[in-house]
């Protein structure tokens, strides 16, 4: 996962490959909490790892049910008719699929429980359930504002189950003799949350629940029908205003169950397939191909397809797959404009208005009011980011109509504000296969967690952009000049790949030393042999060889002294450049070493040569690796480092020198956070423009001599 400020996408040329999508939020949910009420052990493949499934799996342990995460299963031992844990406090994130269903169960199951989540939560409704739940006689507190989370359930109206007689001393029975009224025009959940938890109440008499004004997301409560018929309890439906719980009903356990993959999470991918040009992917394979999900998926969300396809995909799909391409030029290419009603599949809906931006004409998603009280105001957010981009918008109260920008010159590069949405962040991802080849900037990447914690490296998984227009930033510069530090910084910061080239001499030396060979010419080929095959890896702080830990083991003076004599052999530096190349990955890479912008990436996007005096440097090295446990001698160090920087300087391979292009940036008076910070804002400026630059730090700059 993405765990960085913001995320650049650089604009993107193609999509091709497979992707493997994770389980669907929405059965995930469902089937945890179903498992709960039910007897004995459900075992749960390919649940959902996610922000939504963290804070359901929290809530169920908390309340007594046994939870054994095993690999991408999960065993839950149900409660099967004991009272649950209590008093407990259960915090629900933004989860809706916990947060709603959760209080209609403990409401009946009896207890004192608290439920709260993050702030927005606070400002979801939750009003109409907490009116129904209190027609039968629970009784339930509002702790904050009316009509909203957070809030108190303080006992059960009723016996825990049909067998337990016991009712609460002085609590009245359940007012089940009337049918239970919910109003379902602001969320399907509040009817999915009495479906699933009035089985509860139903052991001696069925239980009808009347629906008030008209029903939306009506997808979801067909998802809740059949989940509750595979736990064995079986509801009546007139239309999707009356349903009736039969007498007797009973939660029994399937055993197992499997999770689709997520239809909404699809919509993405089938929204790739039909706007990036689908060069061959792996084995030449055309297209998106998404496994795990197919067109007879029990979610509505599988009906975006129709849509995909008025717009002009090419969807195809077996059991568990769905393969989607890019419509032909002229049929499918551009896409088609749309106008349609989107009540019954508001999630995925999101998807429709970025693919509008490269649809002919004006696209108009109707009847989406419950947009306003989703994880955002998503009409706004996504009006707001569409608009950022150079489309036309109008909003309604419950409506969006989309324009594209008019030519290609009329896009622009943009930020977009999440706003804590999953499916803002998701969606917007799209832009990056805008015409005009801007780059788009995703704030806070890490909300994808709600649902889809690695939905960026899917998107890369797929995604296709010509090595050569993958951003790279170089930072070159002598030894000690912080270049490492600073590089490793810029990587972490922006999410981008980290080549640390020094490293990868370093490790040549020492798997040449390792080998018995001695650095010089005279066993150049043999070393250059080794240095083309190295598995190296960086991850996180580490230098990985192999299954090989050599973070420490290059870092000591003599395997640099080493490294810098095997640097001067030309076939070593001629065999490690096809490697260097292969760092260059989506969505970037900070390359830090002595040659990156004179040799190895010629053409990066931003070149930086680092350097601060002799004195300065000394120092910094000397701090280091007495922080490592070497000893240092300032003295010492400085006449190495002069040394080195003659030897680097003068070598006839890639000396050590600035590209013509990078800027200098000579860092003795400054902090390395003020450094990074320096670097960062002339990338920004490089991608985004001055304008939206923080300011430069005036005299921190040289030209290029
Ligand atoms: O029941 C469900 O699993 C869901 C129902 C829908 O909400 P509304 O009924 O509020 O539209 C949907 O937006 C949400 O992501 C999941
Ligand atoms: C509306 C959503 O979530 P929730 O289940 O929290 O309602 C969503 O995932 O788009």
């Amino acid at each position: 996962m993405y765990s960085t400020a913001f995320i650049d996408l650089p604009a993107l040329d193609a999509a091709a490959g497979e992707v493997r999508l994770p389980g669907s939020k929405s059965i995930s949910n469902r089937v945890l909490l179903l498992a709960a009420l039910s007897n004995g052990t459900t075992t749960v493949h390919q649940l959902l790892a996610s922000d939504d499934t963290r804070v359901m799996l929290d809530a169920l342990r908390q309340i007594g049910c046994a939870v054994d995460e095993a690999g991408s299963s999960v065993h839950i031992t149900g409660l099967g008719g004991r009272a649950p844990r209590a008093p407990a406090k259960l915090f629900l994130g933004n989860a809706g699929t916990a947060m709603r269903p959760l209080t209609a169960a403990l409401a009946l199951l009896g207890g004192e429980f608290e439920l709260s989540g993050v702030a927005r939560m606070h400002q979801r409704p939750i009003g109409d359930l907490v009116d129904a739940l209190r027609q039968l006689g629970c009784r339930i507190d509002y702790l904050g504002n009316d009509g909203y989370p957070p809030l108190r359930i303080a006992h059960a109206a009723c016996a825990p189950a049909p067998d337990v007689p016991a009712l609460v001393p002085g609590v009245p029975p359940l007012a089940l003799a009337e049918p239970i009224r919910v109003r379902g025009d602001v969320s399907s959940q509040f009817l999915t949350a009495l479906l699933m938890a009035l089985p509860l109440a139903a052991g001696r008499q069925s239980i009808v629940i009347e629906v008030l004004g008209e029903l939306i997301s009506k997808p979801y409560i067909a998802i809740t029908l059949e989940l509750l018929a595979r736990f064995g309890i079986v509801v009546e439906r007139q239309g999707w205003q009356r349903f009736t719980i039969a007498a007797g009903s009973r939660y029994q356990s399937p055993g197992s169950i499997h999770v689709e993959a997520d239809a909404s999470s699809a919509s993405y991918f089938i929204a790739l397939g039909a706007i990036a040009s689908g060069a061959g992917g792996p084995n030449g394979a055309q297209g998106i191909r998404i496994a795990g999900l197919g067109l007879d998926s029990i979610q509505g969300d599988i009906r975006f397809v129709e849509a995909a396809r008025a717009m002009g995909a090419v969807v195809t799909g077996g059991p568990h797959w769905l393969h989607v391409q890019r419509g032909a030029p002229g049929q499918g290419w551009p896409l088609k404009a749309i106008d349609i009603d989107c009540n019954h599949i508001p999630d995925a809906a999101m998807t429709l208005a970025v693919m509008a931006l490269y649809a002919q004409g004006s696209s108009r998603l109707r009847n989406i009011a419950s947009w306003r009280v989703k994880e955002t105001d998503r009409i706004a957010a996504m009006a707001a980011g569409l608009r950022q981009l150079g489309a036309s918008v109008e909003e309604g109260a419950d409506f969006i109509r989309i324009t594209p920008p008019p030519r290609t010159e009329d896009w622009k590069a943009a930020s977009i504000d999440t706003h804590d949405d999953h499916r803002v962040a998701m969606c917007f991802a799209l832009a990056a296969f805008n015409p005009a080849g801007l780059p788009i900037r995703i704030q806070d990447p890490k909300c994808v967690a709600k649902t889809f914690p690695d939905y960026f490296e899917a998107l890369f998984s797929v995604a296709q952009l010509a090595a050569e227009r993958i951003p790279v930033i170089c930072i070159d510069g002598p030894t000690a000049s912080g270049k490492g530090t600073l590089a490793a910084a810029l990587a972490r910061q922006l999410g981008y790949r980290f080549l640390d080239s020094g490293a990868l001499y370093r490790i040549t030396a020492l798997v040449a030393l390792r080998s018995g060979l001695r650095i010089d010419a005279g066993h150049e080929e043999r070393i250059a042999a080794l240095a083309r095959t190295l598995p190296v890896r960086f991850e996180s702080d580490r230098v990985l060889l192999g299954s090989d830990d050599l973070t420490e083991a290059i870092r000591s003076e003599e395997v640099g002294m080493n490294a810098s004599r095997v640097s001067a052999l030309p076939a070593v530096r001629a065999a490690l450049v096809a490697l260097q190349h292969s760092f260059r990955r989506l969505p970037g890479l900070v390359a830090d070493g002595r040659d990156m912008g004179t040799v190895i990436f010629p053409a990066a996007a931003l070149k930086v040569y680092l350097t601060a005096s002799l004195a300065c440097r000394a120092e910094r090295r000397y701090k280091q690796l007495i922080s490592k446990g070497f000893s240092a001698n300032i003295a010492d160090l400085c006449a190495d480092l002069q040394e080195r920087d003659a030897r680097d300087g003068t070598r006839s391979v890639a000396p050590l020198k600035p590209a013509q292009d990078a800027l200098l940036l000579d860092n003795s008076c400054q902090t390395m956070d003020q450094t990074v910070a320096l670097v960062l804002a002339w990338w920004q400026e490089k991608q985004f423009g001055a304008v939206s630059a923080p300011g430069r730090q005036p005299g921190a700059v040289t030209a290029p001599g």
